[in-house]
């Protein structure tokens, strides 16, 4: 018999959890709920798991979140809370705006100007190469998981990772990587999933930046090739294929050549690689000074298609 689902912690507007008062739910993930909240010093985002809840994903993004808040990095939401509360833990965190799916899916091509896509994707691998950097692989990257700020914090040009549920420590304690394990189930989304994934094999910092191209061919074109396929194993054939015939991926207004090299390079690396940041961003940014669109103002700034998106 298989177990009921477990039950998600409902929280009502108006009640509180320590100093923090529930505005309203913000959404549900697999494990839990976020929540908008407030206290004297303004809004926040409150995540909540049941402590009976077999998977623990909560704990992993505290660990992940307090290690980057420590450092001061860039593209992460910062604790300002977390703790235990009756039945659940709770964490409190930095509130961000739309998410790049969001954004994308709110234009009648479901994707985002050029210029646009290139900039929010350098920023969207910087998010990962800090993640890497402090040890961690987030092996859930998708346009859902990025968000931008808000526009009252005049945050309309940055972007957020969030979501570090699936994330895995791939250095031990003294920063050497781990040996790769035989076999590792699939985990993720089957669209976003790196080949290496489909093949059942220990993901790596290369899988990451494979699946951020992936993204940054959807935030640009507005789909990937393999967006109607539904078999996860034709899913994983549709992306090694495309290795022969890229052109059919970059599609326009993709900046092609640069894609092209970016794949190249990370269908090179294996698990243990390094990957070379400063080339992609280098290639990304040759890309947007080619493209004839000025990097700002992005989709959702005044004046803009999607402003209406973020007011
Ligand atoms: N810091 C935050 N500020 C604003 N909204 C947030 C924040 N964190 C999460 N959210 C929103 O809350 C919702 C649930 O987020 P969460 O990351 O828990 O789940 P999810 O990504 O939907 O889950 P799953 O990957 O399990 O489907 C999402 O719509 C997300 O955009």
């Amino acid at each position: 018999m298989t177990a009921p689902p477990p039950e998600l912690v409902q929280l009502p507007p108006g009640s509180m959890v320590e100093r923090w008062t529930i505005t309203k739910k913000l959404g549900e993930g697999g494990c839990g709920a976020v929540y908008l909240c407030t206290d004297a010093t303004g809004k926040y985002a409150l995540k909540v798991e049941g402590i009976s809840e077999q998977m623990q994903v909560l704990k992993m993004e505290v660990l992940v979140l307090g290690e980057l808040t420590k450092r001061g990095s860039r593209h992460f939401c910062k604790i300002e809370d977390k703790g235990r509360y009756g039945s659940f833990n709770y964490v409190v965190m930095t509130l961000v705006g739309k998410s790049l799916q969001d954004l994308r899916k709110g234009t009648p091509q479901q994707s985002l100007s050029v210029a646009c896509s290139l900039s929010c994707g350098i920023q969207a691998l910087e998010a990962l190469e800090d993640l890497h950097n402090i040890g961690y692989l987030h092996r859930d990257v998708k346009p859902g998981n990025y968000t931008i700020g808000r526009a009252e914090l005049n945050e309309l040009r940055k972007v957020y990772i969030l979501d570090f549920g699936m994330a895995r420590k791939f250095t031990d304690n003294n920063g050497i990587i781990r040996k790769p394990r035989a076999a590792a189930g699939f985990r993720g989304t089957v669209r976003y999933a790196p080949i290496a994934c489909h093949k059942n094999q220990e993901l790596g910092r290369k899988d990451d930046v494979e699946v951020w191209l992936y993204m940054q061919v959807e935030l640009t074109v507005g789909r990937v090739p393999w967006k109607e396929i539904t078999d996860m194993n034709a899913v994983g054939q549709a992306k090694q294929a495309i290795r022969n015939t890229p052109e059919k991926m970059f599609l326009p207004p993709c900046p092609v050549n640069e894609l092209k090299e970016i794949m190249r390079m990370v269908d090179s690396w294996d698990y243990f690689a390094d990957p070379n940041y400063s080339e992609c961003y280098r290639l990304m940014k040759q890309a947007l000074s080619n493209c004839g669109k000025p990097e700002f103002p992005y989709d959702w700034e005044p004046g803009m298609p999607l402003n209406y998106m973020v007011k």
